[in-house]
């Protein structure tokens, strides 16, 4: 099933336009909206999640009609907001029971087969006595994705999850969500290029509130191909290559010199040299023009 967004705009009481005639299409699969802090991701997910209603603009997701019709979206949505506020005093079984309870599954037999599933695929299963508020971050997030899956969801929205996380437990994360992603649609937000290049066939950068790029992270890189070079500079000579050359970003050496990469169709001068393009110049290239770049 797609979702299709057109010509979407949400303004804020405040005067904020956080998305700005927005127009996206998204596959089964894993989709990676990757932009800044402030760049309209939350803003986004709330819209297509029935959170919120925008000044204009259409969503549709297979037949369902998201915006008039928010109850058949919701039946089939999993949404992982960027904050879960508070667990109550409850084990992982307990409080996963609750919600399946909620959600109408009146059958003990068949919620217990359910709340099993939903523990494996989260690797949660040996933990599942424990109390979720004594939870690390990580397993907090996987807990997340246990209770939306209960009502086996066609489209999942998550919003930062990785935020926050350290490395093992982002890894872990991201396995879930990889092996989640197999057969639904899932939305998933982040301010880490690497997320992304790990996890998605399909993504976005989003910022202003706009679609500043589309496109697979293998398709994106080859469009850079011939186009990236570097070349190691003192770092005194860093404002004066920024006048001259596009540079995207720079690294520092240990011994305190920089590696600079520029984005330019030709050699910029003999002393660069020819890089594989990585996603992050892709990011960069996009904030930098601040402009849609369909073919960069
Ligand atoms: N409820 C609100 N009222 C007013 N302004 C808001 C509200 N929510 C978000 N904004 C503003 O809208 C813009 C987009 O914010 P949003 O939270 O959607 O971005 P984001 O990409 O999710 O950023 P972050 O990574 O920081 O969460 C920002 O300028 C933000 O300050």
């Amino acid at each position: 099933m797609k979702l299709v967004i057109k010509d979407l705009t949400k303004t804020y009481k405040n005067g904020v336009k956080a998305i700005d005639h927005l127009n996206l299409e998204i596959g089964t699969g894993m989709f990676g909206l990757l932009g800044p802090n402030g760049a309209g991701k939350s803003s986004l997910m709330r819209t297509i999640a029935t959170l919120q209603k925008p000044d204009s603009g259409t969503i549709t997701f297979g037949d369902i009609n998201v915006l008039e019709d928010n109850m058949a979206l919701r039946k089939i949505l999993g949404y992982l907001p960027q904050s879960f506020g508070v667990y109550p005093k409850m084990s992982a079984e307990a409080l996963l029971d609750y919600f399946a309870t909620l959600k109408g599954i009146h059958s003990k037999t068949e919620r217990q087969a359910l709340i099993k599933e939903v523990l494996e695929i989260t690797n949660l299963y040996e933990m599942r006595k424990k109390y979720v508020a004594g939870y690390s971050g990580g397993m907090k997030q996987r807990f997340g994705i246990a209770q939306l899956l209960l009502n086996n969801p066609k489209l999942i929205i998550v919003d930062e999850p990785t935020a926050g996380l350290d490395p093992a437990e982002r890894h872990r994360f991201l396995n879930v969500l990889r092996e989640v992603g197999t057969n639904c649609t899932v939305i998933f937000s982040t301010h880490i290029v690497e997320d992304v290049k790990e996890l998605c066939n399909d993504m976005a950068i989003l910022n202003g509130g706009r679609i500043l790029k589309q496109a697979t992270p293998t398709q994106a890189r080859l469009e850079l191909k011939n186009r990236i070079w570097t070349k190691t500079i003192d770092r005194d000579d860093l404002e004066a290559h920024e006048a001259q050359f596009n540079v995207l970003s720079s690294n520092y050496n240990e011994d305190n010199s920089l590696n600079i990469r520029v984005f330019n169709d030709v050699q910029p001068s003999a002393d660069f040299i020819a890089v594989e393009p990585q996603l992050d110049d892709v990011y960069f290239i996009a904030l930098k023009s601040d402009e849609p770049v369909a073919a960069l």
